[in-house]
Parts: structure tokens; C-alpha cells; sequence
């Protein structure tokens, strides 16, 4: 993936993230100098996903104690000549941060890090020391963590595949990849890793022989995933670079397709015959009883799922997205959006003869443009929870979990 959402720059304590709301349109990053730029990329979703948002709040946290640690002028309260009321200070600024997404666990959970620091550090210096090395390695494992997910998720659906011969597909929603995280990506990594092991295959549905896999995945779908896009213009776009085959699909077509599949209907021609076998999807927060929020339309992808015994449904996440404060999904915040969201798309500006505009520097210019009816009601969750019933695997970095003889995931 040449496209890095994070970059941070030990030497200089800088931050830069890859402006989403551009891609796939246009590359710009944007300088994250402190806490109030780090919130409003958050919640603007110039960054999004639940490890990203994570490692943007804690680099932020940094980049704004490496500008006040020194005793510059500041607007928050920051006093350097007395430890316990810089503490206080930025423990208020860091209460402000988290709210900017309530439902992605991951960010709380840094900030609750990063306050544990701040509670037992005897020095600014040590402070800024702690809390610039403990950003620093939440986005190396992040990393890290993602090629574990990718290798636990393989082996689970190795194991499920173990009577099934020949190609098959995976479903997943909204963007879990490389510009979710800090790179590889969740359930968009164990799709990566699952097709880095298939592609010695040909694209020869009938040869089962080749590097003696029995089983390889020859086709990826990528809902939509209305209203922020994040499927067709982020995880086509990781998709696409990767070249693994995929089709884009809006977020109400995975019955009929999946239906279509498993019937082998040839009465609608369909982008490839290898059967939706697993339906990969990441997490915002996955609660005590493995109940998982997720992106709004993750629950009806389970919902079918359970409707066929041959696909199965598995939420990939690391254990930085497991809340052990909550037992169940009733208990986790759902993050309303604004209604713009749901009576608009943006999209790049395109002249007639479909060429993109662009404006004097070759940047293209985006519209925001209006699909709604005006002055209407309109609802628009952000995620929704899928019951750990309707749940097969929760893959983390340490390993695939199923569940227990009492129907339990032991978190
Ligand atoms: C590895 S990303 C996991 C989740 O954060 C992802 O599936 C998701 O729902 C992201 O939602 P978003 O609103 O784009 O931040």
C-alpha cells in the first residue's frame, strides 16, 4: 500500500495524516500540531477508524505537550512552574479529545494510557518523555498487531475450509485497511493475507492442484458502505492498488448476491461463481459478552449470514478494541452524524466529457452534492451491534476465538 494515513516524525514531533475525505480524488496531508487539530481531523473523519483514530489522539496529545512543555504562552491552562496544575490541564484537554467519536473504544482506551502516565509522572520532561514513547508504540504494534489478525485470521478459515475445494469469496463493509490503521489493516489485512496466499493460484477456477491449496479466495465484494463512502472510495481504492479482484456493491445488494451464489441462480449474471464463503468485518468496540459495534450495516451482513450455513461471519479487531467495561452492546454510545451526510454525497467535480476538474495546481475540486429532498427528518447512526449469536470468530492478534460449549467467546 503506498498510501500511509500516519506520519510521524519522532526527530520533529510532527504529525501528518492523510486527508480522507480527498481520497481517492486527491493525496493531501494535513499538519496535526495539538489537541484541538487532532479532534477536528477525528471528527471530521479526515481520519477515521477505531486504531487510527487512536494513534492521531495520542500523537496529537504529544505534539501538543512538546509545544507547551516548554513554557510558551497557551490558551489551556498549561502551567509549567506547577506540576500538578499542567497535569490538570491536560487531563482536561485529554476529556475534551475523547469525546470528538464516542463509539471507537480505541481512543479512550489510549487516553486512559496516556492518563496513568500523566497521574505518576514526577517531571514535565518525564511526561512528555513517557507519553511521546507510549504514542510511539501504540502505532509499531498497531502494525504489527494487524499481521497477527491477518496470520489468526487465516488459519481460522483454513480450518473452516478444510471439506471445501475450490474459489471462493469474501464479503466485507466500510474501511478496515491500511488507512483505518497503521498499516495492513484488520479485516481488510486477513482479505490481504488471505490473497497473498491465493494469488500463486491462477484465476483458473477448476484447478485445484495448483501449490496444493484446495481452497483459495479468487474474489473480494466491498459494500458501499453509504453514507461516508468508505467502501468505494477507500477500500476499492486499497483494493484496486493490491489488484485483488474484488466488485464494488451497494449496501443492499449481499442477500441477493449471496442468495444468488449459493443457489448458482443463472438467471442474473453475477462477477464470479466462487460462493461468499466469510464475511470479514472490523470493530469500533467489541464488548465483554463479544458483542461488536461496528460501521451501520454490519448487522444485516451477519443477519444474513446466519441464514446460510456455509458462510460465516468473523469480526477481526485488535485487543485494543475490546472494552472490559461494558457486558453487553446495549451498554456502548452510538455515534449520531450529521444529516448533510445522508442528503448529499461528496464526490469529485467531473466536466462533460468526464475528465476531472481541476483547479490551477492539478488539485481536484469536490462537491458536495445534494440527493435529498430538502428540510426532511433524518437518522444516521454511525455504527450499529451485532450480537455475539449472529457472531462465528473474533480474531485478534493473539488468536481466533469461536465459541464455547455454552455458546460464550471468552474474552
Ligand atoms: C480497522 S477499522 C475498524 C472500524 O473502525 C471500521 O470497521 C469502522 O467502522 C470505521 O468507521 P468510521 O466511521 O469510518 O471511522
Amino acid at each position: 500500500m503506498s498510501l500511509q494515513a500516519i506520519k510521524f516524525d519522532r526527530q520533529k514531533t510532527r504529525l501528518d495524516i492523510l486527508d480522507q475525505l480527498l481520497i481517492p480524488y486527491q493525496t493531501k496531508y494535513i499538519q496535526v500540531s495539538n489537541i484541538d487539530d487532532g479532534y477536528s481531523v477525528i471528527q471530521k473523519m479526515q481520519v477515521r477508524g477505531a486504531p487510527a483514530i487512536a494513534i492521531v489522539g495520542s500523537f496529537s496529545i504529544t505534539c501538543e505537550l512538546n509545544s507547551v512543555k516548554d513554557g510558551q504562552k497557551n490558551n489551556h491552562g498549561y502551567d509549567v512552574s506547577d506540576l500538578s496544575v499542567f497535569k490538570a490541564a491536560l487531563e482536561k484537554r485529554i476529556d475534551y479529545l475523547i469525546k470528538s467519536r464516542p463509539t471507537a473504544v480505541n481512543l479512550v482506551n489510549a487516553c486512559t494510557a496516556i492518563k496513568a502516565i500523566v497521574e505518576t509522572a514526577c517531571t514535565i520532561d518525564d511526561l512528555y518523555a513517557e507519553v511521546l514513547r507510549y504514542s510511539v508504540v501504540l502505532f509499531e504494534d498497531d502494525l504489527k498487531n494487524n499481521y497477527r489478525i491477518g496470520a489468526n485470521g487465516v488459519r481460522y478459515i483454513d480450518n473452516e475450509l478444510s471439506n471445501f475445494e475450490g474459489p471462493f469469496a469474501v464479503m466485507t463493509i466500510c474501511n478496515t485497511g491500511s488507512l483505518a490503521t497503521s498499516g495492513h489493516g484488520t479485516a481488510l489485512g486477513i482479505i490481504r493475507s488471505l490473497w497473498a496466499k491465493s494469488k500463486a493460484n491462477p484465476r483458473n477456477a477448476d484447478d485445484k492442484t495448483i501449490q496444493g491449496q484446495k481452497s483459495w479466495l479468487s474474489h473480494v465484494y466491498a459494500c458501499e458502505t453509504r453514507p461516508y463512502n468508505q467502501g468505494s472510495r477507500l477500500t476499492s481504492y486499497e483494493l484496486n492498488f493490491e489488484k485483488i479482484p474484488f466488485s464494488l456493491i451497494t449496501d443492499n445488494m449481499p442477500a441477493y448476491l449471496i442468495d444468488s451464489l449459493f443457489s448458482q441462480r443463472v438467471n442474473c449474471p453475477l462477477p464470479s461463481r466462487a460462493p461468499v464463503k466469510f464475511i470479514i468485518v472490523g470493530a469500533d468496540r467489541i464488548v465483554t459478552n463479544g458483542d461488536l459495534a461496528n460501521k451501520i450495516g454490519t448487522f444485516q451482513l451477519a443477519l444474513i449470514a446466519s441464514q446460510y450455513d456455509g458462510v460465516k461471519f468473523i469480526g477481526a479487531a485488535p485487543t485494543t478494541t475490546i472494552d472490559y467495561t461494558r457486558d453487553s452492546g446495549d451498554d456502548i454510545v452510538i455515534e449520531q452524524r450529521p444529516a448533510n451526510e445522508l442528503t448529499s454525497i461528496l464526490g469529485g467535480q467531473v466536466d462533460s466529457s468526464d475528465q476531472f476538474v481541476t483547479d490551477s495546481e492539478g488539485k481536484v475540486n469536490l462537491l458536495r452534492i445534494k440527493t435529498a429532498t430538502p428540510n426532511i427528518d433524518v437518522w444516521n447512526p454511525a455504527f450499529d451491534v451485532t450480537p455475539n449469536r449472529l457472531i462465528d470468530s473474533i480474531v485478534t492478534e493473539q488468536d481466533y476465538l469461536v465459541k464455547d460449549s455454552h455458546g460464550k467467546f471468552n474474552l
